[in-house]
């Protein structure tokens, strides 16, 4: 049997369709990307082609890397010579080679999100713009809208004349400024690294056509999420051969606010005028029951392409419906739930997903996860990569690298602190405009400028400083250079002097992990090197960190779920108002609430077997309290397919304690509109008659956030590389013997375990209670 067998006829013919370009839209769960592996794998198997001629573009590195893992299963050989990226990292390999064609040093810095946001506040600053009136989180969505739709601050300009409005012409001033900076920064922001890859193909046939020879056969995965410039930098590629796959589900478009552009689709088929369209109808992922509610959910939007789309996996059991108090309840009640199911041997912890709308409903359920021990991955939130600490670090490998980064050594030329101040900042940055110096090029002139007075001896030894790691960077590996400059440049002495105990913990196990990161590169990088760690870096989405294979439960945005699949689905926070967002409800343009409904049809349709939905009553959103309804989404769900039908309940409500329970029974009753019989009954269990009032959640039992020694962000490919927590080999206290603390004050050892790393010692203060620490961090004196 050859693995073409395990495909049905239409995928097949997909995989068959080799030359000319192929446009392959079905619905979520139908294989779309099972077919693109199986198809490169035919390509090299059956039609020779070699595996160096073929990209395959997906939409995270994860998913890139997971199509090789596939691929590699699938051929024997060669898949590691095909080019499987996503559409940035694609492109920050062909500017590495050829963006000095267009005016850009090859060893260019890479942006992310905060350093745009850093860099439009001096584009304001300098251009004397109330920031108040022109945010720089707006100028910098502005900017990126531009980019993606591949306008160009001159065309902006254009068109803002014609509109003669003052707003507008401003914002293209904004826009050529920021643009400027990025350039004389030797920068690029990430819409960058697409439009300068466009822009180089127009203007440089040559090396177009080089790529276009090398990559005679191109697939792209979730087509329908592509926008404007991607659309070009793909149509550029395969103009001369026209062997062209993309794979997309309209229905599945969730991007619009990224500049996706559904009518990539629409115009693929002018732009190749002898596309084979290939419909894919049978869903292989979930049962008939969670793809009836996915399907009723989507039919609700006008103007889609109809899709029929059946399974023989047979109806399976109901989708779940849950309605909690608050959002803290919710998160009990669904970790709890996996927990059960869990200890009960149903399903392992990674076979869970939770997702939701927003990155703030992620807190409720890692404080639940942490309270009840719960292995969990986060993906999203605050990546791990724009922690300060990593930030700080990465800044002055950056400098070490690549001076021209004016953010990265703005950012570390005080931390830690050397008494050079903003006014000193302020100087050498005027004389480095004056004379069109780099930031740090200014720095190394500091003598040079008369008003820094003493601050130039200061700014001298940062310089030193920098140098001797540049010269060390030369023979030293990546995570030993990191090594050296947290010792030598006294960030650690810093933050251990100035954070409290357990944040400074926190930190230096951050540290430690950046090391480890370093050192898990220098193993996998044919010719590792810093630029190359740092540009790796960059292109992290956090969604990469998911690591199939460890057994956490998984938390992560809607967004960030896309192309993947789970067993066990718990799609959380329904809730009109959360979602769909406000935003989207009360949006005139009513194409924002279809958005919302295809990322709640991308949610429901990531279940195989297991589906639960669930919505709070009470959703506390930046600080303020909502009495939501359940979300209309839900309510597109026809009762039949839900376990509560009809008679849907929720708990009890037993009052508040702020004195306005009156005025909410009253809200509350309001929400029968969903049908909803005010009956008693309760969590995942039923049990019925449980009744409670709002609680309120404090900080979880400190051991079990204090001493992260099963950090979930800790691999145990780390363990043997630390160098921060140096394990002491003996230690001059013993259980039961009393200790002092710098900052706990006296207190007496209860328990020292061997933490493998470190000691872990338990330690009851007089003062504030039972504490554990690591040793060496402890520094605990007897006495
Ligand atoms: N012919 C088939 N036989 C058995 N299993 C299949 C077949 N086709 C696809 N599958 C399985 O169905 C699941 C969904 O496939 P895949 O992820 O390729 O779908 P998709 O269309 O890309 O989904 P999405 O729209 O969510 O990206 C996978 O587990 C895949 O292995
Ligand atoms: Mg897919």
């Amino acid at each position: 049997m050859s693995i073409y067998d395990t495909l049905n006829p239409v995928q097949q013919e997909a995989v068959f369709h080799t030359d000319g370009p192929l446009l392959i839209l079905a619905g979520a769960g139908s294989g779309k990307t099972r077919v693109l592996t199986h198809r490169i794998a035919y390509l090299i198997e059956e039609k020779g082609v070699n595996p160096w001629n073929i990209m395959a573009i997906t939409f995270t590195n994860k998913a890139a890397d997971e199509m090789r893992e596939r691929v590699d299963k699938l051929v024997g050989f060669g898949s590691e010579s095909i080019w499987v990226a996503t559409f940035h990292s694609t492109c920050v390999r062909i500017l590495r080679r050829h963006i000095d064609f267009l005016g850009y040093d090859t060893n260019f810095t890479i942006y992310d999100s905060d350093d745009q946001k850093t860099l439009m506040r001096q584009v304001l600053k300098k251009l004397d713009l109330d920031p108040k009136m022109y945010k720089d989180r707006a100028m910098v969505s502005a900017v990126s809208a531009a980019k993606n739709d591949m306008i160009s601050p001159e065309e902006m300009m254009r068109r803002a004349q014609r509109t003669e409005e003052y707003r507008q012409i401003t914002v293209a001033k904004i826009y050529a400024e920021y643009q400027k900076q990025l350039k004389s920064n030797n920068a690029l922001d990430f819409d960058d690294l697409l439009v300068k890859t466009v822009e180089l193909f127009r203007e440089n046939g040559e090396v177009l056509e080089y790529y276009q020879n090398r990559f005679r056969y191109i697939m792209v995965d979730e087509y329908q999420d592509t926008n404007t410039v991607q659309f070009q930098f793909i149509q550029l590629l395969a103009r001369k051969y026209q062997n062209l796959c993309v794979v997309g589900d309209d229905d599945q478009s969730i991007y619009k606010f990224r500049g996706a552009n559904i009518s990539n689709i629409l115009n693929f088929e002018q732009e190749f005028p002898d596309t084979r369209v290939i419909k894919l109808e049978q869903n292989y992922r979930s049962t008939q029951n969670i793809l009836d509610a996915a399907n009723e959910v989507i039919r609700h939007n006008k103007g889609r392409k109809e899709k029929k789309l059946w399974t023989d996996h047979g109806a399976g059991e109901l989708v779940k419906f849950r309605q909690f108090d608050n959002g803290y309840d919710e998160a009990e009640a669904v970790v709890m739930d996996v927990l059960k199911l869990v200890n009960a041997g149903e399903c392992s912890y990674k076979d869970c997903a939770v997702l939701y709308r927003t990155n703030a409903q992620s807190r409720a359920f890692e404080e639940a996860c942490v309270s009840h021990n719960v292995p969990y991955r986060l993906i999203g939130g605050v990546n791990f990569y724009q922690r300060q600490e990593i930030k700080d670090i990465l800044a002055y490998l950056k400098t070490i690298d690549n001076g021209a980064d004016d953010l990265a050594v703005q950012r570390i030329l005080n931390v830690p602190k050397r008494g050079i101040g903003q006014t000193s900042v302020g100087r050498v940055t005027a004389y480095a405009d004056e004379h069109e110096l780099s930031f740090f090029d200014a720095l190394q002139a500091a003598e040079q400028i008369a008003s820094l007075g003493k601050a130039a001896g200061k700014i001298r030894s940062f310089v030193n400083t920098i140098m001797v790691f540049r010269a060390q960077a030369d023979y030293l590996p990546v995570h030993e250079l990191i090594e050296s400059v947290l010792e030598t440049s006294g960030y650690l002495e810093e933050l251990e002097a100035n954070e409290e105990e357990e944040k400074a913990l926190q930190r230096r196990e951050n540290l430690e992990e950046l090391i480890s990161k370093a050192a898990d590169y220098e193993d996998s990088a044919e010719a590792p090197t810093l630029s190359g760690f740092l540009e790796e870096v960059a292109l992290v989405a956090d969604i990469d960190s998911l690591d199939q294979n460890a057994d956490r439960m998984i938390l992560m945005t809607l967004h960030g779920a896309k192309g993947l699949e789970f067993p066990r689905v718990y799609l959380c926070g329904l809730e009109d108002g959360l979602f769909p967002s406000y935003m989207s409800i009360e949006s005139d343009d009513a194409s924002d609430l279809e958005e919302e409904r295809r990322l709640c049809y991308v949610g429901i349709t990531r279940a195989m077997e297991h589906l639960t939905l669930t919505a709070a009553r009470l959703r506390t959103v930046r600080g303020e309290t909502r009495y939501n309804m359940v979300s209309r989404f839900l309510q597109e769900i026809p009762p039949l397919l839900l376990d509560q039908k009809e008679n849907l309940t929720y708990r009890q409500w037993s009052g508040y304690q702020d004195g306005k329970e009156e005025k909410r029974r009253k809200q509350e009753s309001s929400v029968s509109s969903f049908g909803v019989g005010k009956a008693a009954g309760a969590g995942f269990g039923g049990s019925p008659s449980e009744s409670f009032g709002t609680k309120t959640y404090g900080k979880p039992s400190p051991t079990a956030f204090d001493l992260p020694k099963k950090s979930p962000v800790t691999p145990a490919s780390s363990i043997g590389k630390t160098f921060t927590v140096q394990k002491m080999d003996k230690l001059d206290y013993q259980v039961g013997d009393r200790v002092k603390h710098i900052k706990f004050g006296p207190g007496t050892v209860e328990r020292i375990e061997d933490a493998k790393k470190d000691f872990e010692v338990t330690v009851n203060f007089d003062r504030c209670g039972v504490r554990s620490m690591f040793a060496s961090f402890a520094k605990l004196k007897k006495i």
